[in-house]
């Protein structure tokens, strides 16, 4: 599964398959509780005791539904369970209350349900199995009071981290996640959510299983299926939305990407007969003598990757110094702007990338100005972008097939406004309950009318979205999880966690190689955003294939490993 739907949306499309009276909200609650039974059952498989003990965390919603169905399956498997409820079983919303209510028939002894305190939890004996089922995608601000206090206890706060974690399983989310964003309400650090083993999730996968905290907090993630695929195409196609608005790549468990999101890679990536410039001829601009090794490193990646030549545009002075480390590489001596404006006037040159070591000089200004005026395909990275920041006419020029590569710290200062507002721990709590005296006489529909004025919390994703959107190019945004958004809305993740996840990435000069890969990509003319995932993946996998040790230099050696492996039959 590879779309990534919000909380939002896979509300939506739970209500539709629900309206269309093809699904009872309570028979999804049931396929929800069977497939967490199942998953724990072949998580710890062969780790547990013949009569396993577990304790169910139960919440005020669904999730806390989800729960009680979960522990009747464990009962039903000659599990012994006990329920911790937070809250009262008469506010549960009414297929939680039914849950709760077939849980507890039968009394005590059979169903027992004790109100969820720090005591309480504290008194329980260790179980071998914890079930988080207090919030799912209905967390909607900073958990406060005792439930702080429990789920911080559960996080490990008491040096208990060693107790919970490895025996928890999240229901849809770790509780104290944000399912959209990946963040902890209240909490930059992302302490204050519960830490797990497994997350079983239903459906599709949201934002917040990969970006920010997720992958830290889910443990393993597992995509359960309750039913809802048919009625989740006909809400996609309803909303007149593409396919998958937003694709995770490559999608969760799937081991060969190609197969999953490039069925015609081979198109993409061999080279068809002919001449080398019907391949594409990539420019990579590089810095003054001594700065010209980020961009040598970005300019062999497009090699590798198959542009059909690449030249390296050099400040006179630094020419020698790149003559001396290069053999397939083309020099080009680029002096001031007007020469990279003559240049590009040829039509030879099908891709320009610059920024990495360009150096952040008047001349340099100039030189991206030149870029943004050929209106050709450009890539710009590292100083390219610190200059667009500090020069609001160059950032003006950008237009659709640009593609702009920052991390973090680049798009803060390109975009101050949008990533200011990652920030906020809670972002827009307009309706603070605490504060609001008559909050209890309210009933819940009211509250969640408060409530939805919160607006939802802001993620690298929504951010890279926002952020193509008002400069009009391609956008990629990295980070373990990078977000790669066109200015059309359409968004992709590529996921670098879970399976994938490859920390020795963040070596010095990564960034220029995958600059290169996707210049090279905008040279054989794939347009921005094809070429910013395609590159990323790649990216991805030849750190995957050479593993930790890894230094920029490997990566563009490891490509042709990459390319074989994908263009494999
Ligand atoms: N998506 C599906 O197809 C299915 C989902 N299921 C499960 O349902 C939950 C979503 O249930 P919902 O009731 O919408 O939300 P939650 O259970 O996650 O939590 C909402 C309740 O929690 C209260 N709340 C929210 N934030 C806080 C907070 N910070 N502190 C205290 N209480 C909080 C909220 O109260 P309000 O005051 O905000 O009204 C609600 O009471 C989903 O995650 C799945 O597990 C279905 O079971 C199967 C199909
Ligand atoms: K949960």
């Amino acid at each position: 599964m590879s779309q990534l739907l919000t909380a939002a949306e896979m509300r939506d499309v739970e209500a539709a398959a629900i309206a269309t009276g093809e699904v009872t909200g309570a028979e999804l609650m049931a396929r929800a509780g069977a497939a967490v039974v199942a998953a724990i059952r072949a998580e710890w498989e062969g780790e547990l005791p013949t009569q396993p003990r577990a304790v169910v965390l139960a919440g005020p919603g669904n999730n806390g539904g989800d729960g009680f169905a979960i522990a009747r399956g464990l009962r039903d498997l000659g599990w012994s369970v006990r329920v911790l409820l937070a809250g009262q079983a008469g506010a549960l919303p009414p297929d939680a209350r039914a849950q709760h209510d077939r849980w507890a028939a039968g009394g005590a002894a059979r169903g027992a349900v004790l109100p969820l305190t720090l005591e309480t939890l504290r008194d329980e004996p260790a179980a071998d199995i914890y079930v988080d089922a207090l919030f799912g995608i209905g967390l909607g601000r900073p958990l406060g009071g005792d439930l702080a206090r429990v789920v911080a206890h559960l996080a490990g706060a008491d040096g208990t981290l060693g107790l919970y974690q490895p025996r928890m399983v999240a229901v849809d989310v770790p509780s104290g996640l944000d399912a959209d964003s990946g963040r902890v309400p209240g909490d930059p650090a992302g302490a204050a959510a519960v830490r797990a083993r497994l997350t079983v999730t239903f459906d599709s996968p949201k934002p917040g299983h990969y970006l920010g905290h997720g992958p830290d907090l889910c443990g393993r993630l597992v995509v359960a299926d309750i039913g809802l695929a048919h009625a989740r195409a006909r809400q996609g196609a309803a909303r007149g939305l593409a396919p998958a608005r937003t694709r995770v790549v490559p999608p969760l468990g799937i081991a060969d990407p190609r197969r999953s999101v490039w069925p015609d890679i081979a198109g993409l990536l061999t080279k068809r007969q002919g001449h080398k410039y019907q391949h594409g001829h990539a420019m990579v601009l590089t810095g003054g003598v001594g700065r010209g090794g980020a961009a040598r490193m970005a300019a062999k990646a497009a090699l590798r990757i198959g542009a059909g030549a690449v030249t390296l545009g050099c400040p006179p002075a630094a020419v020698l110094e790149s003559a001396s480390h290069v053999d397939a590489l083309m020099l080009h001596r680029v002096p001031d702007a007007a020469a990279l404006t003559e240049a590009l006037s040829g039509g030879r040159i099908t891709a320009l990338c610059l920024g990495p070591g360009l150096g952040t000089g008047e001349r340099e200004a100039a030189l991206v100005g030149a870029a943004l005026d050929w209106g050709g395909a450009v890539l710009l990275d590292a100083d390219a972008i610190t200059l667009m920041a500090g020069e609001a006419t160059l950032a003006a020029k950008l237009h659709d097939r640009c593609l702009l590569t920052p991390h973090p710290g680049e798009f803060r200062r390109l975009f101050p406004d949008i990533a200011g507002r990652l920030d906020d721990p809670d972002p827009s709590l307009r309706y603070d309950e605490a504060a609001d005296a008559d909050a209890q006489a309210r009933s819940r529909a009211a509250r969640e009318d408060l409530a939805a004025q919160r607006g939802p919390m802001m993620s690298t994703l929504d951010a890279a979205r926002e952020a193509a959107a008002h400069c009009g190019a391609t956008v990629l945004l990295k980070g373990p999880a990078t977000a790669i958004a066109a200015p059309s809305g359409a968004a992709v993740v590529h996921r670098a966690v879970y399976d994938r996840a490859a920390p020795w990435l963040a070596t010095a000069g990564a960034g220029d190689v995958l600059a290169g890969l996707a210049c090279g990509l905008l040279a054989r003319g794939l347009a921005p955003p094809v070429a910013a995932e395609l590159a990323a993946q790649i990216h991805v996998d030849a750190a995957l294939s050479f593993g930790p040790g890894l230094t920029a230099e490997d990566l563009p050696r490891q490509v042709p490993q990459v390319l074989a492996r994908y263009l494999a039959p």
